[in-house]
């Protein structure tokens, strides 16, 4: 049966995708506090698209975050990258700092430099590239997973953040099994936090401001001793290796490409933006096939009749490329995304002055009824006929900064999962809260997924949805799962 969303959910947060349109002349602005949005994103989020539409300012004070929720909007800002410049970074720091060198990597660049950097970075991740990581993906899934026990109870969202870490760390740094790449994992996670909750406070007046930006200063130096000490792991390594470390330097002492300080500022945010994003993608995928039973026993049955991974005859999109895209789709593991116009425009009803915050985001926009029909629903099956814009479903970004790890995401995503499923059967542990928040621009579950693993071998392929708590019934219809019982 369908679950209804939980009673104290609804009474703050909007429940349904449809897009209303601009009503009347009034501006679609909404009063409040910037410090408030970076506490709440993903209900202020949810709110402001229910009260406004396709578009919408969040004001506090004299300064305006304005919030794109219609693919037009997002063509017209996406893919217009002189106008609207990529700001991930709020905060860079003074010149010659810690922050100011971490802080360059491609995410923060823009004009004639991001063009230069992002050629020389994407060359790692061209499809030829990626072939060679075939063999390593494999190895980090057969070694997490014999790492686990039958019957054994896990938060999903961690086991998958330190399977990325230990393959972010292989795949990007050529380290195996290195404690420094945990270290830095964690550290950059942190940091990554500290600089979107102050990047927020910082455009509006705020006492706590100072005291934590010294913090963040501070923080950001050691986490660069620690990224140069992985880079110097590397290099000393004398093994020839296609890591994309080693491609990076190897083309910087070839070409005299990369600066020692861009690499810093590429190196820290490539393992920043690798292994998170991928860990909650295969966090809520893992998640949403537990929760729906019928699509997992399909998943399974093709796992072992050996198409899991196979196109239909008719060139169809193979079942596990509908199953990821599917679940990116409801559940994005990329929040949302921002932009700054570095001149005045005029974004629909809105003339913006320059530098002006521009927000884009997947959760909305997947969910337009518009575009995808009954769009809470985890279909896989729709991929077979839905062929949706890159500005409708746009988990990667778009336009010229399109993510250059999506082809890499994929493929271990694709790779990788299979092989877990093979093996082990995951159900949420009943009564558990899943609650997705949006941290440092990134879906994530805020109380991790409680799940349990059981080995096919000893348990048979039996799958079953569970009761749970939380939040999730915002973003996700699971209409197989059982009524959780009142708290
Ligand atoms: C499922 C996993 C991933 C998701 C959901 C994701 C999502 C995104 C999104 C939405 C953007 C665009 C941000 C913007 O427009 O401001 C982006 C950019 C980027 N991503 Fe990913 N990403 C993933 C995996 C990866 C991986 C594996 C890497 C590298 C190893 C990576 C590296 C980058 C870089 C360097 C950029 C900046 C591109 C530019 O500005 O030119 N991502 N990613």
């Amino acid at each position: 049966m369908i679950s209804p969303p939980s009673a104290s959910s609804m009474a703050t947060v909007p429940h349904l995708m449809q897009t209303p349109p601009v009503v009347g002349g009034a501006l679609p602005v909404t009063d409040g506090s910037f410090v408030e949005f970076s506490r709440d994103v993903l209900g202020t989020l949810l709110r402001l698209h229910q009260k406004h539409g396709p578009i919408a300012a969040l004001r506090d004070g004299t300064q305006k975050i304005v919030f794109l929720f219609d693919p037009a909007y997002n063509r017209q800002v996406l893919s217009d990258a002189k106008t609207y410049h990529a700001r991930f970074f709020g905060i860079r720091g003074p010149k010659r700092s810690s922050q100011r060198r971490l802080t360059c990597g491609l995410l923060a660049m823009n004009g004639d430099q991001h063009r230069r950097n992002r050629r020389m970075v994407k060359e790692p991740f061209g499809m030829r590239q990626i072939a060679h990581y075939d063999d390593a993906i494999l190895r980090f899934a057969e070694e997490t997973t014999a790492s686990w026990s039958d019957g054994q109870a896990v938060d999903v969202n961690e086991e998958m953040t330190r399977h990325m870490l230990r393959v972010t760390s292989g795949l990007l740094f050529g380290l195996d099994d290195n404690d420094l790449a945990y270290v830095v994992g964690e550290q950059i996670a942190e940091w990554v936090g500290m600089n979107h909750e102050l990047g927020v406070g910082a455009l509006v007046p705020n006492d706590e401001f100072s005291d934590r930006y010294e913090e963040l200063l501070a923080y950001s130096e050691k986490l660069e001793k620690n990224v140069m000490e992985l880079i110097r792991l590397r290099r000393a390594d004398p093994k020839p290796s296609f890591d994309v470390l080693s491609i990076l330097v190897r083309m910087h002492d070839a070409e005299g490409g990369l600066s020692d300080e861009e690499l810093v500022g590429q190196a820290c945010v490539l393992f920043g933006a690798a292994h998170m994003t991928t860990a909650h993608s295969f966090t809520w995928t893992l998640f949403l096939l537990a929760q729906h039973p019928s699509v997992m026993r399909r998943v399974w049955g093709a796992i072992e009749d050996g198409t899991i991974d196979r196109e239909g005859e008719n060139g169809e999109m193979a079942l596990i490329d509908r199953v990821i895209k599917e679940s990116m789709r409801v559940l994005p593991a990329s929040g949302y995304s921002q932009r700054i116009n570095n001149e005045p425009v005029r974004l629909g009803p809105f003339e913006l002055m320059r530098g002006t915050p521009i927000v884009f985001t997947p959760i909305i926009t997947h969910k337009l009824e518009s575009t995808f029909e009954n769009p809470r629903l985890f279909d896989p099956d729709r991929w077979l006929t839905t062929k949706p814009s890159g500005y409708e479903y746009h988990p990667f970004g778009g336009g010229p900064r399109l993510c250059i790890g999506g082809p890499l995401a994929m493929k271990i995503l694709r790779t990788t999962l299979p092989r877990f499923l093979s093996e082990w059967r995951f159900t949420v542990e009943p009564g558990s809260d899943v609650t997705a928040e949006v941290r440092s621009t990134m879906l994530n579950p805020k109380n991790g997924v409680r799940m349990r693993l059981n080995k096919h071998a000893e348990a048979g392929p039996t799958f079953t949805a569970s009761p749970i708590r939380g939040n999730i019934d915002l973003l996700a219809d699971l209409p197989e799962a059982p009524e959780a019982p009142a708290a």
